[in-house]
């Protein structure tokens, strides 16, 4: 019998969105993971980095040289931003599809790039042929993607938070204020002084204030849903806990409001996106953890007149290797909701 299976790469496997887009993948029906790159661990098991995968998924790590010898239907780029570009400059004419979780791709040009993300060097070609792949969003761009830039965590539970105010022109210009929280696995495995866990370990701070990159990640996405420039006030912080985000996201609307009003909106949506749940309380991180849910609670305010949202998605998960499977199954024409029907992971 042929093998029907999509032969995958994950490249830069030793971080943590690789081992979650491995665990992921490993239970995916419609997947066989041909190779698992790491450049400083070339030659070790797989499981010897991630212990978790220890009898499951033993294969040996390979250097990223190794993807352009073998004929891959899928590459996930789970590497730093600035280094993803010049593997999809390497591998987009390869006959893959990739999908980039980096903020390589994200953003409308290059100039707006380099103001963000204070690039060095010049901006690859190709980059005007990326989707942004918020699958909620963007489904059918998506299904004919070869490049697929995967979003941010913090502007998936953001956007999301506020999807379907932008998409009805709502919102009120330079309302839009959202306060969000990560924790610690958002930062990436390399250990740094902020990440210290005498640093982090029972305090809470801001970060990023008044120029976080994500805050034109999500300033195009909405301007683009509703049409008009949009300008957000977006500011992150560090939460001393594994995994989660939640967003709280204040906005003053045009025209009339009621929670009537603004919960049916929410509900009619979101009524056939599967991963989007909308809550009737305030939502946990621990209620989406380890899943790829993005639970959303809609309130309005009426004696501030402003609408609240609260979001949450597990940042590993929905905000990054979920989501990036999510954009296979779409590229590929696979079921939807395959590999993703994970439960939660509460308490
Ligand atoms: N963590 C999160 O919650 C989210 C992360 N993202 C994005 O996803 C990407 C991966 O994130 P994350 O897994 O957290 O990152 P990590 O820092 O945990 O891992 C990054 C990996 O990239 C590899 N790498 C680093 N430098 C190079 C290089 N020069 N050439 C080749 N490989 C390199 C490293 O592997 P090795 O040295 O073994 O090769 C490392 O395993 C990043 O762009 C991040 O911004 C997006 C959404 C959420
Ligand atoms: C807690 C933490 O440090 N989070 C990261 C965001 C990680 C992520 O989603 O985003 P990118 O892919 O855009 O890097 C940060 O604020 O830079």
């Amino acid at each position: 019998m042929i093998d029907q299976k999509l032969k995958v790469a994950i490249v830069g496997a030793s971080g943590f969105t690789g081992s979650e887009l491995a665990r992921l993948l490993l239970n995916h029906s419609g997947v066989s993971i041909e190779m698992i790159t790491s450049e400083s661990h070339i030659g070790k098991p797989f499981s010897d980095l991630h212990p978790q995968f220890f009898t499951r998924l033993d294969i040996p790590l390979v250097s990223a040289e190794e993807v352009s010898k073998q004929k891959l239907d899928v590459i996930f780029l789970a590497l730093p931003h600035g280094v993803s570009m010049d593997f999809v400059a390497k591998w987009k004419d390869s006959g893959a599809k990739i999908v980039d979780l980096s903020g390589d791709f994200r953003l409308s040009t290059k100039e707006v790039y380099e103001e963000w993300y204070n690039k060095k060097h010049s901006y690859p070609q190709g980059f005007d042929t990326a989707v942004y792949g918020l699958p909620e969003l963007f489904a059918e761009k998506i299904k004919g993607a070869n490049l697929v830039a995967n979003p941010g965590c913090f502007p998936t539970a953001s956007i999301l938070s506020m999807a379907p105010l932008f998409a009805k022109q709502l919102v009120e210009d330079k309302s839009l204020i959202i306060d969000a929280k990560s924790g610690l696995t958002g930062a990436g495995i390399k250990a740094s002084a902020t990440t210290h866990f005498s640093n982090v370990n029972e305090n809470f701070k801001a970060y990023g204030i008044a120029g976080h990159r994500h805050t034109i990640e999500i300033e195009e996405q909405l301007g683009a849903l509703s049409g008009n420039q949009s300008t957000v006030q977006f500011t992150p912080h560090l939460l001393p806990v594994d995994r989660g985000i939640l967003v709280t996201a204040y906005a003053k609307v045009t025209g009339e409001m009621s929670q009537e009003k603004l919960t049916e909106m929410y509900r009619d949506y979101y009524q056939d996106k599967p991963f989007v749940r909308l809550r009737n309380e305030a939502p946990g991180i621990k209620d989406v953890r380890g899943s790829h849910f993005c639970d959303v609670y809609p309130v309005w305010d009426a004696r501030t007149e402003r609408v609240i949202v609260i979001s949450v998605i597990d940042n590993l998960l929905k905000g990054a290797a979920s989501q990036a499977v999510h954009n296979m199954n779409l590229m590929f024409g696979l079921s939807e909701a395959e590999g993703l029907n994970q439960v939660p992971l509460k308490p």
